[in-house]
């Protein structure tokens, strides 16, 4: 990732202990709310963001059906788009009825709004949430200013930092 890339002011670095704690969270919000006397009949996660927080869901939530969605985002004369690259099970998914659809987080609703179109009946989730994007996302966790970039665990490695007080 260079440097420049983030216009961000601000960061938030999540640990891996931290995405676990608030993945389980988000699964334990979700448990009993699906439209089938409260049962989901599948997860459905967002490569790859998804991946991890979907895995977490899905144990805690004993959901052994599990299938995934990818999305690729890209910049087409400053308008970001976005198209499917690999679909679900179609006789799984319907119209998403009783579908748990979990990703990372939300950030403009990009994302989101494509697979929303797909399965207009199923239930999105993700962990963190920006404003912009939360009208796209059913439930989430933690929400985080518009103008912070979230750094996952999978995105970090441990490094030294300089002592507070330089030499
Ligand atoms: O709400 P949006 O503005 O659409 O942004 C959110 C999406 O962006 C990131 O995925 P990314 O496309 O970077 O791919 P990755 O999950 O493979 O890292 C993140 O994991 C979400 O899926
Ligand atoms: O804040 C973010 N962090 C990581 N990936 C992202 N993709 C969109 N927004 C973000
Ligand atoms: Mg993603």
């Amino acid at each position: 990732m260079s440097e420049n890339r983030l216009p961000h002011e601000k960061g938030f670095h999540i640990s891996w202990d931290q995405i676990h704690r608030d993945s389980r969270a988000l699964a334990w919000r979700l448990d009993g709310h699906g439209p089938d006397d409260g049962a989901w009949r599948a997860v459905v996660a967002i490569t790859r963001g998804g991946m991890a927080p979907a895995m977490i869901a899905a144990r805690e939530l004993d959901i052994r059906t599990v299938d995934t969605i990818s999305i690729k985002s890209y910049d087409h004369q400053s308008q970001s788009e976005a198209r499917v690259l690999k679909k679900p099970d179609d006789k799984l998914m319907g119209d998403g009825t009783g579908i748990l659809i979990i990703d990372d987080l939300v950030d403009s609703g990009k994302t989101l709004e494509v697979v929303r179109e797909l399965y207009p009946n199923a239930h999105f989730a993700t962990v963190y949430a920006k404003p912009k994007g939360r009208p796209q996302v059913d439930t989430f966790i933690t929400e985080v200013s518009q103008d912070t970039w979230i750094f996952f665990p999978w995105d970090m490695a441990l490094q030294y930092v300089e002592p507070y007080r330089g030499n």
